[in-house]
């Protein structure tokens, strides 16, 4: 079946590109975040963003980025989205925009894991558990990579979010068999004693703690979707589905026809070019996780502002590459405010920018009430049934009326 207005739907989801406390911040004790807010202030009217502006980054805040002038007319459609599901975490907010919001919380564990987990695991690596506590991933190699270099034991750390994390000296302990113990782990933690949303395996590399560095062979062992996504009924009913980025991690590989891994936010998106030169029909879904690794949770806003502007200039590249009845869609899965208090994701609104150059006008999406609707409107866009929650913006997307 011919789909109703795009053959080509790129989303790109900016990682914890958040646009201001969400009306339940407080649950999470996260008033006053604003991630795009505070990078802004961080560069005092320098932050250079010229793409995400015409797009409208500006229009669809309150009170415009410093720096970052709202404008007259929008290239397209703007809004934001607001999140349903229980958690801040990555997980959440991508199953969620593919209409499976994680409705009931995962455990998450301030006080570290409890013994029977950490014996098991000790059991199965043959290797000693160190850390077992809620701790920035750079700090705690900072702290115990040296003794792990000695003595070969395994970092275990946690956050804020459902995850379980595991930090290993590429030359101590190897990639390969870090991620055997990640897949033991994750085997250990489906439920129903204990659910954890991820067990990541975080390889580093480096001389002594001055030097030490977390390497991209980072891996995300996720819990396996509880249900059926949008990708799911996208990838049964033929429609291409390509996963760029921890997009293939975050699902399990589930509903996606083709994934690719990235080493970066660059290369990210030498990806997208890549397949924008492709011929298909279907979505291709894109996750940038520099933003929230590299600066998010190091509470570093020069770093996360430059992270923006560098996307900024691909994003120039993909405006330019756009066909006529390809859709661009930009958002986020949540916060992580460089300005706000701790290290952990914040609970913010996220922005939603859609473009297509066959657009014929342009406007205001409003604020959606549930990430669900940017799947919403990927599934009615290729003419499939929406099982789940969101509304889809399509029709809205394809108004004609007075020229703008
Ligand atoms: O401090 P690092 O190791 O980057 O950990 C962060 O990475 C996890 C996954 O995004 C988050 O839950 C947060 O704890
Ligand atoms: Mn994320
Ligand atoms: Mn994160």
């Amino acid at each position: 079946m011919e789909p109703k207005a795009y053959h080509r739907i790129f989303g790109i989801v900016l990682d914890s590109v958040g646009t201001g406390a969400a009306p339940d911040a407080n649950l999470f004790n996260d008033q006053g975040a604003d991630t795009l807010g505070h990078v802004g202030e961080a560069y005092q009217g320098e932050l250079k963003i010229p793409n995400l502006q015409r797009m409208g980054i500006s229009n669809l805040r309150e009170h415009e980025i410093l720096g970052v002038p709202k404008v007259n007319r929008p290239l397209g459609y703007y809004g934001t989205m607001q999140e349903v599901s229980a958690g801040k975490d990555s997980m959440d907010g991508h199953w969620e925009m593919m209409g499976l919001p994680v409705t009931k919380p995962l455990d998450t564990f301030p006080h570290g894991f409890p013994d029977d987990l950490i014996k098991k695991i000790e059991s199965f690596s043959g290797r000693k558990v160190i850390g077992n506590r809620p701790e920035s991933g750079t700090k705690i190699i900072a702290e115990l990579g040296e003794q792990q270099i000695e003595t070969g034991d395994l970092i275990v750390y946690t956050s804020g979010d459902s995850v379980l994390q595991i930090a290993a000296h590429e030359e101590v302990i190897s990639v390969k068999e870090l991620y055997r113990i990640c897949e033991y782990v994750r085997s250990l933690v489906n439920g129903p004693t204990y659910t954890i949303g991820r067990v990541i395996a975080r390889p580093y590399v480096g001389p002594d703690k001055a030097h030490f560095v977390r390497t991209a062979n980072r891996h995300d062992f996720t819990l396996a979707p509880i249900g059926q996504t949008d990708l799911d009924y996208l990838n049964e009913a033929g429609i291409q589905t390509i996963g760029i980025g921890k997009i293939n991690d975050i699902f399990s590989g589930h509903g996606i026809s083709i994934g690719y891994h990235n080493e970066s936010n660059m290369d990210g998106m030498d990806h997208v070019d890549e397949v924008m030169k492709k011929e298909f029909t279907g979505f291709c879904f894109t996750n940038l996780v520099d933003f929230d690794a590299m600066y998010g949770h190091r509470r570093n806003p020069i770093g996360f502002g430059k992270a923006l502007m560098d996307f900024d200039k691909r994003l120039g590249t993909v405006l330019k590459s756009l066909r006529e009845n390809d859709l661009l869609m930009i958002t986020a899965d949540h916060g992580n405010d460089p300005g706000f208090r701790g290290t952990d994701h914040t609970r913010e609104r996220v922005p939603l920018l859609a473009y297509s150059p066959s657009m014929k006008m342009n406007g205001n999406l409003g604020n959606r009430q549930t990430f669900a609707d940017f799947g919403a409107t990927v599934l009615d866009n290729f003419n499939l049934k929406n099982h789940a929650i969101g509304t889809s913006f399509l029709e809205e997307l394809v108004r004609t009326g007075e020229v703008k």
